[in-house]
């Protein structure tokens, strides 16, 4: 009941997502470097410009972003970057990597200036994904929905970003029931994943007010897809 448009449109989503990931040279220097407060948070803003190039190529080959006015191209972004952003990490502490990498993002995290209000609910978030066991199709097809979020901020033409996103919607809705026929609420769990990345991401802006206050410096890309400094 997938029609083949909508199998191709999963290919070249899946293709671009497993794609464009961060260079193993720069993961792996999570592992590398020492541990202080400053040197976790330098380590995390290299691993978010990273993440962010890789999020800008990911976006760039969804099925109809590009034929969107330019203007909302950048709002959607801007909109859905930290969104995006705990997905793919969340991804990290899902694949349990070999080398260890896991662990240390965690105790990255956890020590790297964030007020332990924004801890909790940020770690909850990540043990939710995990426990969704979700196969690369749904992370991917998550992902895209994320960013095709018509209400976000200063979006102009909303009506069509939602029709982009409806169709992605649909094809994730089929995947669902055919992924997990035995589990009929699933698609509504992932949905319900979204709610709790929108409150996420409202704590962010607070993290990143009181990194500043602590004199944090973020790089170029960070300042103007967070509009910061
Ligand atoms: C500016 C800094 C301090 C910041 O501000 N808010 C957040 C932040 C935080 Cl602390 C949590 C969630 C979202 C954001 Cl933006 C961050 C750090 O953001 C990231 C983003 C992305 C990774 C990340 C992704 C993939 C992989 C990966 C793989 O795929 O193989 C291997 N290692 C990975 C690392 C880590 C940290």
């Amino acid at each position: 009941e997938i029609t083949k448009e909508q199998r191709t449109l999963m290919k070249v989503i899946v293709d671009a997502y497993s794609t464009h990931q961060i260079p193993q040279d720069v993961a792996k220097k999570l592992l590398q470097e020492q541990y202080s407060a400053d040197e976790n948070f330098l380590l995390l803003t290299e691993m978010a410009t990273s993440q962010v190039q890789v999020l800008v190529e990911f976006t760039k080959n969804i099925p109809g972003f590009l034929s969107l006015d330019r203007e909302d191209q950048i709002a959607l972004l801007k909109g859905s970057a930290v969104e995006a952003m705990f997905l793919r990490s969340a991804q990290v502490f899902s694949r349990k990597m070999p080398s260890g990498q896991t662990e240390v993002l965690e105790e990255r995290i956890r020590k790297s200036g964030i007020s332990e209000e924004f801890i909790i609910p940020m770690f909850n978030f990540y043990k939710s994904i995990v426990s969704l066991h979700m196969v690369q199709e749904e992370q991917a097809l998550l992902t895209t929905i994320t960013i095709l979020t018509p209400d976000r901020p200063y979006v102009k033409d909303q009506q069509a970003v939602e029709r982009i996103q409806e169709t992605m919607l649909e094809l994730l809705r089929k995947l669902c029931v055919l992924q997990r026929p035995q589990e009929p609420q699933y698609f509504a769990r992932l949905l319900g994943r979204l709610t709790e990345l929108r409150t996420l991401s409202h704590y962010h802006a607070e993290m990143l007010t009181s990194w500043r206050t602590n004199d944090h410096k973020f790089t170029p890309l960070l300042c103007e897809i967070w509009d910061v400094q």
